[in-house]
């Protein structure tokens, strides 16, 4: 299958920081793939640049062949969860995806799927200022569902959820890619993304792998978090926001 999303020479500096280094990578089309790295190790950054919040330095982005300010439909075509897209400051949970169903030319019912898909339909009459981190978390997904998008970018949407909540996670973004959607989702939970992952990336401002999730753990035979620290290298404090 074609790439959904292809990174070419990215890099970000902030000042004389450099967050982001002439990271390379692709994610094929329906595969789910998991974005890894430390904390500050480039993550979002890299992800804010590919849906055109945050300009690169250098290098390039692209969903399905074109930056994202200039993919046709990307709001339809891409849903994304990340800080900084978020609520539109209505009430409750089921007002807030009501007014984003309504500027994506979505019918109501499509609240009402989502609400259902991430389990939120007893909330939905509930202040999104009320929600917990892990409501929160399953509200931004809904979100990110409502226009049935092909591709998923998700930042670490696994946070803030409990231990139900993240094996439910892994079992409906398995689906989705099953189903021939593609996801891009960063964590930093291994254990995770090693169960529910086609295709790995890591990151430590450069890119440290780029690849199957069998090729790195040889077919299950390492685990992915030993295979995680001999590419990222142990927990220096020097390293840990390199
Ligand atoms: N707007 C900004 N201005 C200055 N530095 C920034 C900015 N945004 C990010 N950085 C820096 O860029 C580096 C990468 O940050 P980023 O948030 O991309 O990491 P991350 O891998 O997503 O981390 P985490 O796992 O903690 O979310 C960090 O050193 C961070 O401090």
């Amino acid at each position: 299958m074609s790439d959904a999303v292809e990174i070419t020479g990215l890099t970000k500096r902030y000042g004389d920081h450099t967050a982001v280094e002439d990271v390379t990578f692709s994610v094929r089309a329906g595969r789910v793939v998991g974005l890894l790295g430390r904390n500050g190790a480039g993550k979002t950054t890299t992800l804010r640049m590919l849906l055109g919040l945050a300009r690169p330095t250098s290098g390039s982005a692209t969903l399905f062949g074109h930056p994202y300010a200039r993919l046709p439909r990307a709001a339809h075509r891409v849903g994304v969860s990340i800080d900084g897209i978020g609520p539109t400051g209505a009430g409750s949970g089921r007002a807030d995806l009501r007014i984003w169903a309504k500027t994506l030319g979505l019918p109501r019912t499509r609240v009402d799927d989502v609400l259902e898909q991430v389990g939120l339909a007893g909330d939905a009459h509930r202040k999104l200022g009320d929600y917990s981190q892990g409501m929160r978390q399953r509200h931004a997904l809904a979100t990110a569902l409502l226009a049935d998008p092909e591709l998923l970018v998700l930042d670490e949407p696994a946070n803030g959820l409990d231990p139900d909540g993240i094996r439910w996670l892994r079992e409906l973004l398995r689906a989705l890619a099953d189903e021939g959607r593609t996801v891009l989702v960063s964590s930093h939970i291994l254990a995770e993304v090693e169960q529910m992952a086609d295709d790995i990336v890591i990151l430590q401002k450069t890119l440290r792998y780029s690849g199957t999730a069998a090729e790195l753990t040889q077919g299950g035979a390492v685990s992915l978090e030993s295979r995680f620290f001999d590419l990222v290298g142990p927990a220096a404090k020097e390293n840990a926001h390199a």
